[in-house]
């Protein structure tokens, strides 16, 4: 049975799938300390927050059996990402459910801003009929959007129709996607120059935090307003509210701030042209269910070990890059786990070629489970395709991987080759068969035809009259019961090796006992965890 805990306010309706799981059980305890969460997390395989939470180190140390970390909503700057990678932790979130939502806050907020309504609102319900609240229309006006991703598009969207014109901003921003918006590209300088109105919609990264501060509003348009449900530190608090004294900004409009919830005595707290929020801009009814509806499915396929989406600590890959990919997951792990299993040096490289129809796919999803199977074999149920890459690194293992379109006459082909420093390189290459699945189809230097499952015993030999017998002849007087043999040599006489598929598992001394065959050099078992 899982353990799954919610520790922030998540929709019931969005988590209700997973309480109806008949092998997940779902606890709800929210507004827990650090030290709090870390006395309970052991006992829990998933955990599910929002931005409240903060998902330390320390807890994820604590989280001796925590698989997957969903996050409800967008940003994940509350989660210490670096961590959960290296412990295998899969982070995931919920990026589109509440673009919508949070594309509305901001604008209304703009249109707040630009009619001073929290501002007629106090007043009036203090009885003050005060009727000198002199607005500005949005029509005609220029509004400049700082990230144009699914908020700041959305928003653009919305602010044609008001009559705006709209000046974008995104690194990642194609001239086409701007023109299908019906927005024109510019830089910050020109956007801070020119604007009536700026709204922001990116991450709080390094290159964005405090994006908008000093040289910016030295040289902004004078009467300028800004909006921020983004993050707060895109904009400089401070640089903001000393450009406001000045005259320069003539209002702002935060749902987010550098501190969450910010001090009493932060200054946007009592300045009348600040409108805030305290961080409500994915907070409706359908953005919630949305959030976590998204994210229980995908932490309930994580921990049934299903295919999943949204991991933010893995490359992200299109998913139709996926569906061609995922049919080769356990082939790979496989292969890999083969290759360890035969190895027995430390080794500095594994190679991965693909060729065939996987030559021109964007294979790191499935290096990443080949690497697993790789390391499997030392770190057992550590490694997992979320750190598989990681601790090949941090044990100075390079992934070298190449394409080519010359698959043998396969139609796909995956080879891994284990490269250690004595030479002595072990190979392994399968395929994936439409009618007969997965199949092993070399090892080493020989071509062989096996399905990698069941149990197997690898052997290798000198090709001498008689040893097919002598090992038939050993498993039976064990009680061994063989299914399949496969043979394979390059030269009559020359070395060879022999796979076998038997109906248990041997044990060690009847490993030993085949390795006192004469003639026979190497007996091992190769298993294949499901
Ligand atoms: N207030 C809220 O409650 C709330 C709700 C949802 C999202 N958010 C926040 O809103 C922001 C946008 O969310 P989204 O879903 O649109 O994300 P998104 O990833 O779709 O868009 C972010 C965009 O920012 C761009 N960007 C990155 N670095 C940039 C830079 N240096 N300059 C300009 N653009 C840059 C990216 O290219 C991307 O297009 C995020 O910070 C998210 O956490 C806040
Ligand atoms: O990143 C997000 O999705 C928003 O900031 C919403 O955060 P919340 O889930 O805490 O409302």
């Amino acid at each position: 049975m899982f353990k799954v805990l919610v520790s922030d306010p998540i929709s019931d309706l969005g988590i209700q799938q997973l309480m109806d799981a008949s092998d997940v059980v779902v606890e709800k305890k929210t507004g827990l300390s650090e030290d709090e969460l870390i006395q309970i997390i052991p006992d829990y395989d998933a955990l599910l927050v929002r931005s409240q939470t903060k998902v330390t180190e320390k807890i994820m140390e604590a989280g001796t059996n925590l698989k997957v970390i969903g996050r409800a909503g967008v940003g994940v700057d509350n989660i210490n990402l670096d961590a959960a990678t290296k412990r295998g932790i899969i982070v995931i979130n919920a990026p589109d459910g509440n673009t919508i939502t949070t594309c509305e806050h901001a604008f209304a907020m703009m249109m707040a801003l630009a009619r001073h309504i929290p501002q007629a609102y106090a007043k009036t319900i203090q009885g003050t009929w005060d009727r000198k609240f002199l607005g500005v229309e949005l029509r005609n006006k220029k509004l400049g959007v700082l990230g144009m991703g699914r908020i700041g598009s959305e928003v653009a969207k919305r602010a044609k129709a008001f009559g705006m014109d709209i000046l974008g901003y995104d690194p990642f921003m194609t001239e086409e996607r701007a023109e299908k918006l019906g927005v024109k590209l510019a830089t910050v300088d020109e956007i801070v120059r020119n604007a009536d109105f700026i709204t922001v919609h990116t991450p709080l990264t390094p290159e964005t935090k405090h994006m908008i501060s000093r040289p910016q509003f030295d040289v902004m348009k004078k009467g300028m307003r800004i909006i921020n449900c983004a993050r707060g530190g895109v904009v400089d608090e401070q640089a903001l509210v000393e450009a406001i004294d000045q005259g320069i900004v003539a209002g702002a409009a935060f749902d987010v701030f550098e501190q969450e919830p910010p001090a009493a005595d932060h200054p946007f707290l009592n300045n009348p042209k600040i409108i805030v929020t305290p961080h409500l801009g994915a907070s409706t009814v359908e953005a919630q269910e949305n959030v976590a509806i998204d994210v229980s499915e995908q932490v309930l396929h994580i921990l049934r070990n299903e295919p999943f989406k949204n991991a933010v600590n893995m490359p992200p890959v299109a998913a139709s890059v996926m569906n061609k990919l995922q049919p080769f997951f356990e082939l790979g792990e496989k292969i890999g786990a083969f290759a360890a299993q035969l190895n027995n040096q430390a080794v500095h490289e594994i190679h991965v070629e693909y060729a065939g129809d996987l030559a021109e796919v964007d294979t790191q999803p499935l290096t990443r489970y080949i690497i697993k199977g790789v390391l499997s074999r030392h770190f057992g149920n550590d490694v997992n395709i979320v750190n598989s890459v990681h601790l090949a690194k941090v044990r100075d293992i390079d992934v070298v991987v190449s394409q080519s379109s010359a698959s043998k006459g396969f139609t796909n082909r995956i080879s891994v080759t284990l490269k250690t420093e004595d030479g002595k390189d072990r190979r392994i290459a399968g395929t994936l068969l439409k009618e007969y699945g997965a199949r092993i189809v070399r090892i080493d230097k020989f071509p062989v035809d096996i399905a990698p499952e069941g149990n197997l015993i690898f052997i290798s030999h000198n090709d001498k009259p008689g040893i097919v017998g002598s090992v038939g002849t050993l498993l039976g007087k064990n009680d061994v019961n063989i299914a399949s043999m496969q043979v394979g040599r390059k030269i009559i006489g020359g070395e060879a090796i022999m796979v076998l598929t038997v109906d248990k598992t041997v044990s060690k001394e009847v490993l030993d006992e085949l390795m006192s065959l004469q003639e026979l050099n190497t007996a091992l078992q190769i298993e294949f965890k499901s």
